[in-house]
């Protein structure tokens, strides 16, 4: 990470199997966030119709011309966006989150771990690689909404550079507490960001709580969302990770030969 960037966290409630009405809705928050000098934004998980198991099939055909019209709008905007989307495969989908770096595609991870208790796993292939990209606001990894309870993943990333995990989710009452103490634990036995995007409102039968997170490596609450639509900013700064980390050099400290 070269340079001190203003990352938010795009939380809104996604309206079931309505493409149309969330791609207008993000279209018109990333302009307004691009023109108050944001340069990475991270989008929940499924952001394009969420979990719309009854038409998940028809609806992931469309992704390859949305993520078309994210990359045409990163570029326009001068933006790194990060946000999942259910991509076709055969039967089933994966839940893949795309990043799209000033107009181009600079990875892509499909979640590997798929959530049972939701089904996931009957309407969803997962994926099997992790993703660390090289983007103009940095090192950054990818996570999706139920990685967080894999500390292997981040700490995957986090050996291999990462200097932002960017994490897109879609993760309902009432474990909220589990998703504010994994994702500041993450940033903290990394030493690095963390902007985690959640839901928030009703979807189906479901209730999200929003509660977007921006973390700093020291574990401290940058920016946080509350229960409705709202994008929290933050200056995530690089000098930040260099001084905290030779302050307290965990990495350095690490012992992976005995465990
Ligand atoms: O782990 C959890 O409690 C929620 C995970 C989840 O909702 C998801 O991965 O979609």
């Amino acid at each position: 990470m070269q340079k001190s960037i203003k990352a938010a966290a795009l939380q809104f409630n996604i309206a079931l199997g309505d493409i149309d009405k969330n791609l207008a809705y993000v279209t018109e928050k990333l302009r307004r966030l691009a023109a108050d000098g944001v340069e990475l934004a991270v989008l929940p998980e499924m952001w394009s119709c969420a979990f719309d198991y009854r038409q998940l099939n028809q609806l992931a055909l469309q992704t390859p011309a949305l993520v078309e019209r994210i990359l045409t709008l990163s570029g326009k905007l001068g933006m790194t966006i990060i946000g999942s989307l259910p991509e076709p495969h055969g039967e089933k989908v994966y839940n893949t989150a795309y990043v799209a770096d000033r107009g181009k595609l600079a990875g892509s991870y499909r979640k590997m771990h798929l959530f049972g208790l939701m089904h996931e796993d009957r309407h969803l292939d997962r994926g099997d690689a992790v993703c660390l990209v090289d983007t103009s606001v940095g090192k950054i990894g990818v996570m999706i909404c139920y990685d967080i309870r894999f500390p292997e993943l981040a700490r995957r990333l986090a050996v291999d550079g990462a200097d932002i995990i960017a994490i897109s989710g879609e993760w309902p009452k009432p474990r909220e507490e589990h998703w504010r103490t994994l994702i500041r634990a993450r940033a903290i036995e990394n030493q690095l960001f963390v902007v985690a995007t959640n839901t928030c409102g009703i979807i189906g039968k479901l209730d999200f709580f929003g509660s977007s997170l921006i973390i700093n490596p020291k574990g401290e609450l940058l920016a946080e969302g509350g229960y409705e639509n709202c994008e929290p900013t933050a200056i995530l700064d690089p000098e930040e990770i260099t001084s905290w980390r030779s302050s307290i050099n965990c990495f350095q400290d690490r012992r992976p030969e005995c465990y």
